[in-house]
């Protein structure tokens, strides 16, 4: 392989926002490391997605999958990049012909955080206390447990929704721990909530990098720095996710943990105003996690009563 170098730069894609930029300087790091490569060997080239064009409408509003990627994929199958950084939560369970994904960091935090100035954590919220969350899921999992509270729309970076709470706008809102972790953060949570009490979302806390199929120096480069356990992983939960044909803006949650004879995965479908919720887990051999996503989430979707997805 002919290593990266300032006259033939490695081009790592990503969004602008602080937390794509951290995740992308990590894989950059990574790779200097890894590899033992200049400083000037990897590029970043920051792309405008439409998720980050429009900012001042809900997300479903906008709808359709990959809002966050399409952009990128676009610019690696033109060249312009060489290899992409994504969130795994906001990645479409397939990839365009051309395009691979299978490369992982070690996996962050999955934990939501609860983010309030004025509350610990959701039992304290006070009757009729307003949250804010552009997420479907955490919208749903939240008047699950707290019918009672009101949730608001609320879109933008950490910074802007901080001044949201800041100004009453609401009293709380959740955060990914490992977008917190990954911005140095993490102090502004009042907590992480267990999973036993929200589920997140399949893949949070997971970064994957995506290249084109047929280039061999981004995969030869990329293997490198593969966190194997984190894939194994996110394929049960991509798997149960794919079943489910869910996106990001379904309320679906899912989450695979090691256990001593391979894997235990947790799944979760909410209607969104959260009055109806179904769980289901499976623990299988790490060989068998896709079989054991698929088929946890067949066996979800027949307990599913009639009308529970007739709002898509
Ligand atoms: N949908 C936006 C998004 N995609 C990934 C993360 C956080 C980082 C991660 O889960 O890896 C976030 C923000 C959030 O949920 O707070």
């Amino acid at each position: 392989m002919r290593k990266p170098d300032a006259h033939n730069p490695l081009k790592i894609g990503t969004r602008g926002s602080p937390l794509a930029l951290a995740q992308a300087f990590e894989t950059r790091n990574r790779l200097i490391e890894a590899h033992g490569l200049d400083e000037d060997s990897c590029e970043i080239v920051i792309i405008k997605t439409t998720g980050d064009k429009i900012q001042d409408r809900p997300l479903k509003e906008i709808g359709g999958k990959g809002l966050f990627t399409k952009e990128i994929e676009e610019a690696l199958l033109d060249g312009r990049i060489d290899i992409a950084v994504h969130s795994m939560k906001d990645m479409p369970v397939q990839q365009p012909a051309g395009l691979m994904l299978d490369c992982y960091l070690p996996r962050e935090d999955v934990r939501d955080a609860f983010v309030s100035t004025t509350h610990g954590r959701i039992a304290d919220l006070p009757e009729g206390a307003v949250v804010g969350t552009s997420s479907l899921r955490r919208r749903a999992q939240l008047q699950n447990r707290r019918p009672d509270l009101q949730v608001v729309e609320f879109r933008g970076n950490v910074q802007t929704r901080l001044r949201k709470l800041e100004d009453g706008v609401a009293q709380a809102t959740f955060l990914a721990m490992a977008g917190l972790n990954r911005l140095g953060m993490a102090a502004i949570a009042k907590g992480a909530i267990e999973p036993e009490e929200m589920l997140p979302a399949v893949a949070q806390g997971a970064i994957g990098i995506e290249r084109r199929a047929d280039c061999l120096r981004s995969a030869e480069l990329l293997a490198a720095i593969h966190d194997g356990p984190t894939g194994e992983r996110l394929a049960a939960e991509r798997a149960f996710l794919a079943t489910l044909d869910g996106s990001c803006q379904t309320p679906i949650a899912g989450l695979a943990v090691h256990d001593d004879n391979g894997l235990w995965l947790r799944g979760e479908i909410l209607r969104p105003d959260g009055s109806e919720v179904i769980t289901g887990e499976r623990r299988c051999a790490v060989s068998d996690a896709i079989e054991a996503g698929q088929d946890l989430a067949r066996e979800m979707l027949a307990q599913a009563p009639r009308g529970f997805f007739d709002w898509r």
